[in-house]
């Protein structure tokens, strides 16, 4: 039983524009507010951490990474990959380091992915590109004691693809740690007929393909030991609680995963990731503790 198949489209495209429902502002209120607030805690993570900016992963000119590296004389420096929101066509890896002062303040190596986000890029492109961007990163930092991934929004489905992946074709097997999920999308579907598939432009074909909702049995073979976290905010649109309900379900019925859902209270689908500048915030707690660096 689905609903999202019985909304008319003004209704589909209400419940996937996360700006209205938030209760702390206006639509446009709420996303200015957002990318302000990733921008100054950016700039706060690079004036406070050591980074390596715009470091290559591949040959395009938007395959590249930010790398927080905290002054640790620890041997055990867990890594988070970070991928971004804003339905796979705003944002960058510019205001994606915010997440870091936290994390690097307790030896946690933190790396910002940036990807080509459409119209430039296509869904396909863009999980071939992450996908790619982790296999960099453990070559590069191969000392590493523990890979992690986190993602945002659209940045959340691409974490759950990288989960996913089939990886014989790649040079190496990553071993993923533990993800962390926030207000994603993991089946594509039901934003086809919607305004967020104008610049995408994806086919059914391509939706299915690139729906973590139905690569599972994919997921189970590639990251059967990592901690998964399915986290959603309260005031998440009931079709994207509905998402992370879904797929939390759908992975906890395989035998073997290790996976949580998280209904964050108080929250909307911005400050759900807003709030990782802060230590304390629960989110940041509950990722420190599956690193081990609470
Ligand atoms: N139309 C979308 C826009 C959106 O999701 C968004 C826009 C700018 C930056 C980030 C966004 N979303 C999630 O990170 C909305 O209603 O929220």
């Amino acid at each position: 039983m689905s609903r999202w198949k019985d909304m008319n489209k003004d209704e589909l495209e209400r419940q996937f524009s996360p700006s209205q429902w938030s209760p702390r502002m206006s639509a446009d209120d709420v996303i200015k507010s957002h990318v302000t607030a990733l921008k100054e805690g950016t700039e706060r993570a690079r004036g406070l951490a050591q980074t390596l900016l715009n470091v290559p992963y591949g040959e395009g000119e938007g395959e590249k990474l930010d790398v927080y590296v905290p002054t640790t004389t620890s041997l055990d420096v867990p890594l988070v990959i970070y991928l971004h929101g804003g339905y796979w066509q705003f944002l960058s890896k510019e205001e994606s380091g915010f997440m870091a002062v936290p994390l690097v303040h307790k030896g946690v190596v933190v790396v910002a992915v940036g990807y080509d986000i459409a119209p430039k890029g296509n869904m396909d492109v863009m999980v071939s590109q992450v996908r790619r961007s982790v296999v960099s990163v453990i070559q590069q930092y191969s000392h590493i004691s523990g890979l992690y991934l986190c993602g945002h929004s659209a940045g959340a489905h691409l974490a759950a693809m990288i989960l996913s992946t089939d990886w014989s074709q790649y040079s190496v097997t990553p071993q993923i740690k533990g993800a962390f999920l926030v207000s994603g999308i993991y089946d594509l579907l039901p934003i086809l007929s919607t305004y967020v598939n104008e610049p995408l432009k994806m086919t059914e074909e391509v939706a299915l393909r690139n729906s973590p909702s139905q690569l599972v049995p994919q997921l189970k073979l590639s990251s059967s030991d990592c901690d998964i976290v399915v986290a959603v905010a309260q005031n998440d649109s009931p079709e994207f609680r509905k998402q992370s309900e879904d797929y939390y379900k759908a992975l906890e019925s395989t035998e073997g995963l290790k996976v949580t859902l998280e209904d964050v209270p108080n929250t909307d689908h911005f400050n759900i990731i807003e709030q990782l500048v802060d230590g304390d915030y629960h989110l940041t707690q509950l990722l420190l503790k599956m690193m081990g660096k609470s």
